[in-house]
């Protein structure tokens, strides 16, 4: 039976057993921080890396956990020490993201941006574009075994420049050289604070003079000025994370983090810029707590946010670090602000206009893929 308008309007419950068939879009993963932990070991023994914190799938799985929960960005980061010295040979390279793309697939991840930086993939001499071509292989390659068991997924990769490293540039231009071969865009990442956006201008530059997307880590470990600099001297099209445009508003006291409906909330100038260019933030609950961007889910800004009207969308950021999936960053919502079937297909549609494909393919999975989807769960 058809949902009628207003039974649609009626918040049907979140149901945990059920998440995996909602579609899903993830916009902010990152490829070396979403090994599969067994993998991690096999690629180190393949490759003579013998300096894995553990030897034992379990036991590597905590350790990034653990490690990863420092409430530091600067010491999560350390821990992509071994993932990226696992992944520099075209095989491991393509095995990796092969696998990305499976797994998401199997969590129900419909359309998914996937972002690394191929600068860190170097050492054992593959080129800039031996490197991107094996990660793109490796994403045809999931791909098209995720089709075969049912579960497809288009998987498109963005091209991360290390903010502290001065190859921005450089890899603006492999984005541009690679943008009809499955990359979609660009990125800055890494330790934040010290390193400001407006450091890599040129390579902006370069991107929105061929008419080429970009997002930028901005308002992580660091507050509005990142995000000032990202979007008003930077162009950038998306922030990654942002949650700290909630230093620029103010809500009347007695709000709470919870509220399902927030009302009196007074916006500054960069806040009231991020809602009315309806920029997209990637926010990534469990990584934000992590990182210590945020001080716990309970006070994750995601709903105020997201009942301000602003234009929020769930991501992973790191599946291995976070032990997390897109299903149980859901559930981590769901259980915190009691969101419903239609609150996940909002933030599901908006993530899929934010993406950075052509407006026809994004409109196409939303009418196709994620409108049909959330019409089964809701009911
Ligand atoms: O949340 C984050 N904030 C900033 N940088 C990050 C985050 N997660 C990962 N990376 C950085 O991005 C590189 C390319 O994928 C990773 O190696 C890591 O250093
Ligand atoms: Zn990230």
């Amino acid at each position: 039976m058809s949902a009628t308008p207003s039974s649609r309007n009626r918040p049907v419950a979140f149901d945990h057993a059920s998440v995996i068939l909602a579609p899903k879009v993830l916009l902010h993963d990152h490829l070396d921080g979403g090994l599969r932990p067994q993998t991690v070991l096999e690629l180190a023994r393949e490759s003579g890396y013998d300096e894995l914190p553990a030897d034992d799938v379990e036991g590597l799985a905590r350790w990034f956990r653990e490690s990863a929960d420092s409430g530091s960005l600067v010491r999560y980061l350390e821990t992509f020490t071994h993932t990226v010295a696992v992944m520099q040979t075209a095989p491991a390279l393509r095995r990796v993201a092969g696998e990305c793309a499976e797994d998401l697939a199997a969590d129900g991840v419909v359309y998914a941006e996937i972002r690394f930086a191929p600068e860190q993939h170097l050492t054992d001499g593959l080129s800039l574009d031996e490197v991107v071509e094996a990660v793109l292989e490796g994403f045809v390659e999931g791909a098209e075994a995720a089709a075969a068991v049912g579960k497809p997924i288009e998987v498109r990769c963005l091209v991360t420049a290390m903010r502290h490293a001065a190859r921005s540039r450089e890899i603006a231009e492999l984005a541009v050289r690679f943008r009809d071969r499955g990359v979609v865009g660009f990125d800055i990442a890494g330790a934040e604070a010290g390193h400001p956006p407006s450091r890599h201008l040129d390579a902006f530059e370069y991107m929105r003079a061929n008419n080429a997307p970009f997002t930028i880590h901005a308002g992580e470990a660091f507050g509005l000025p990142s995000i000032h600099e990202a979007i008003s001297f930077c162009g950038a099209d998306r922030l990654g994370h942002g949650v700290r445009v909630m230093d620029d508003i103010e809500l009347p006291s007695g709000t709470g983090a919870a509220d399902r409906v927030v009302t009196g909330a007074s916006l500054g100038r960069v806040a009231n810029y991020v809602r009315d260019k309806r920029i997209p933030l990637e926010m990534c609950p469990s990584s934000n707590v992590q990182t210590g961007a945020v001080a716990s889910i309970a006070e994750h800004p995601f709903n105020v946010l997201a009942r301000l009207r602003f234009r929020v969308t769930v991501n992973t950021d790191n599946r291995l670090m976070s032990d997390t999936t897109m299903s149980k960053e859901f559930g981590v919502l769901a259980d915190q602000f009691g969101y419903g079937w239609a609150d996940f297909e909002r933030f599901t549609v908006n993530a899929m206009k934010s993406a950075f494909i052509h407006f026809d393919e994004r409109l196409r999975l939303i009418d196709e893929v994620i409108k049909p989807g959330y019409a089964v769960l809701i009911g």
